[in-house]
């Protein structure tokens, strides 16, 4: 096998090939005096009539011109930009000419050709311990490898036989980790993974434990999503602004150093400088938000005082939602919607308990598995942006593709309605019921009946192989965004004011006494208010963002989001992908 020239040093620069000459000259001064004594000799040979192979074998032998020839294929090393191991290569050929017993049949030609096989024969592997002789027959022969894990994917796929349900090495990628180490090959059977045996385990569950291991690695880099700005130049604590790293919520970074409790080393991604910033560690930021929070002036609503107002009104029977789209309830106006949770989310977002508790979110790279349950898509936007639109000429695209959740409610029947068709039917118990048991993702009461959209109502429509598409309020975000449902929240934002003036001239709105009717100026400065709050407070947890301009310009983005969600890699939290207890 012929040397890594990867591993090689660098070619020589053209300042160091004439300085290579004149070492040559130094070291040999009488080359033109060696070169005439050679051409003397061989006239001198061929006078004797001495056979040509035969000559060719004593100089070949003769130390002199070998040192002379390693000299000159030092020279063309330097001058023709050869790395090391060339030269050690041609060195070898040179040496194994010499000792080549050349016949009259052979000529120089052959001699060197015969010379590269044996050298490129030789193996450059380190050397293994050999194996034991006294191996049983039906033993196997088993190796143990150790591969350093870093930030980089190990580049190897695998594949489980279905008939055996041994698990396999399919694919090493070129130029991967498992692919420079050289210690995995394609057809290689896997046994154990870090202690853990892998016979008949899917290959998902061993991806798993390899992305859950820490052991693998001392280097393993942490990726996290920023859940809160942060501007180094505002921030009086950091020991050197410049050397700090601003970001925003929702950027993903790269921690590459954590040494210091207080103050991290991260990248920016996708990273356009080599460069870290210093930016503060968890703790820090959460020591730092607290000191904030108490600062401010006592606010008397908070997420959990509301929380308790909501449940205790939806006991009471006396909560209203007044925002749930998705179920085509009334469209209630912001200033109407105190006291409920819209009210909570819309002031008390994301940025104060929740990102107390979580400045940084773990994230990893998540391709989804064609086998399993697709993704959810979950479509927000402030009411009137055209969120029910999209969503509804997506599934119109391909119903047997796309399909939204079959809702929950305690109205009765219509003739015409079926109980898991157009709703669930379901008594006020039971609703009381899964109210508690947290099956719900959204609810809420209209005209004294109770409507919600369940997790497994969304669970349904993903078993049945389809994309199951649903619009959701933000405080929705925590129940879609699990390891179960593993949400891909796309934000459709509102174009400028007179852009909604022009593209929405022949559309009616909803308004909250259940009637349409055109849109009015105020509305579109409405919607594009609520949409400013709604991006700035949850922006975080946004997966895309399409902007509803021109209807089928926005339904095109949406379908391309759709699949690359399902297609492509994405950055998700760490803890959907992680074991229980392990994030
Ligand atoms: N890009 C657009 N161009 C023109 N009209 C649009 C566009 N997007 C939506 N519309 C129209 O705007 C109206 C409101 O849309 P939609 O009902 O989807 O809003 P929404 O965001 O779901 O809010 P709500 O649930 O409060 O109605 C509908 O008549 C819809 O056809």
């Amino acid at each position: 096998m012929r040397p890594d020239v990867e591993n090689g040093s660098a070619p020589l620069e053209m300042g160091e090939k004439s300085m290579m000459l004149q070492v040559l000259a130094l070291h040999v001064p009488g080359l033109t005096q060696i070169l005439a004594h050679v051409i003397a000799e061989v006239r001198g040979s061929v006078n004797k009539d001495i056979n040509g192979a035969e000559l060719l074998y004593s100089l070949l032998n003769a130390p002199w011109l070998q040192s002379l020839l390693k000299t000159l294929l030092l020279c063309i090393f330097a001058l023709e930009g050869f790395q090391v191991d060339h030269f050690q290569y041609l060195i070898s050929c040179v040496e194994c000419v010499s000792t080549t017993e050349i016949t009259e049949t052979t000529c120089v030609f052959q001699a060197l050709l015969s010379a590269h096989d044996t050298v490129s024969l030789r193996d450059y592997e380190p050397d293994l311990p050999p194996l034991p002789k006294d191996l049983p027959e039906d033993e196997e022969a088993m190796r143990i490898v150790c591969l350093v894990k870093n930030n980089q994917p190990l580049g190897a796929t695998i594949r489980r036989d279905d008939v055996t349900g041994e698990i396999y090495i399919a694919r090493v990628i070129h130029g991967g980790l498992v692919d420079r180490s050289g210690l995995l090959h394609a057809g290689d059977r896997l046994v154990e993974v870090n202690g853990q045996p892998v016979f008949g385990l899917e290959p998902e569950q061993i991806i798993q434990i390899l992305v859950s291991t820490h052991l693998l690695s001392y280097y393993m880099l942490l990726y996290v999503r920023a859940m809160v700005d942060y501007n180094p130049h505002v921030d009086p604590s950091i020991p050197c602004a410049d050397a700090g790293m601003a970001f925003r919520k929702g950027d993903i970074l790269e921690i590459v150093d954590q040494s210091d409790t207080l103050w991290w080393q991260a990248v920016k991604l996708p990273s356009i400088s080599a460069c870290a910033g210093l930016i503060p560690s968890t703790s820090l930021l959460k020591r730092s938000q607290k000191e904030l929070w108490w600062s401010q002036p006592y606010h008397p609503h908070t997420c959990d005082e509301l929380i308790a107002i909501d449940e205790k009104c939806v006991e009471a029977g006396t909560f209203s939602s007044g925002f749930r789209r998705s179920l085509h309830l009334c469209r209630q106006r912001r200033g109407q919607a105190f006291g409920t949770s819209q009210f909570c989310t819309l002031r008390c977002p994301a940025s104060c308990y929740s990102s107390l508790a979580n400045p940084y979110e773990e994230v990893v790279r998540y391709q989804h598995h064609p086998e399993h349950p697709h993704r959810l898509i979950a479509l927000l936007g402030p009411s009137g942006v055209g969120v029910n639109e999209l969503r509804r000429r997506l599934i119109e695209i391909n119903p047997k593709v796309y399909q939204g959740a079959v809702p929950h409610t305690t109205r009765p029947p219509k003739c015409h309605e079926e109980s898991g068709r157009e709703y669930h039917f379901i008594s006020r118990e039971q609703f009381d019921t899964m109210v508690c048991n947290h099956r719900f993702i959204e609810f809420g009461e209209l005209r004294g009946h109770l409507y919600g959209t369940s997790v497994d109502a969304i669970k349904d429509v993903l078993a049945s192989g389809k994309i199951c598409v649903i619009d959701i309020e933000p405080y929705a975000l925590e129940s879609v965004r699990t390891a179960e449902l593993r949400a891909y929240v796309i934000f459709i934002k509102p174009p400028s004011v007179e852009q909604m003036k022009r593209t929405r001239m022949d559309s009616h709105i909803i308004t909250n006494y259940y009637t349409s009717r055109p849109f009015k100026d105020e509305d579109f400065q409405e919607i594009e208010d609520a949409g400013r709050d709604m991006e700035q407070h949850y922006c975080q947890f946004f997966d895309h963002a399409i902007v509803n301009d021109g209807l089928q310009a926005a339904c095109v983005q949406l379908l391309t989001a759709v699949r690359r969600a399902q297609d492509e890699p994405q950055w998700v939290p760490a803890a959907w992908i992680r074991p229980t207890g392990q994030s």
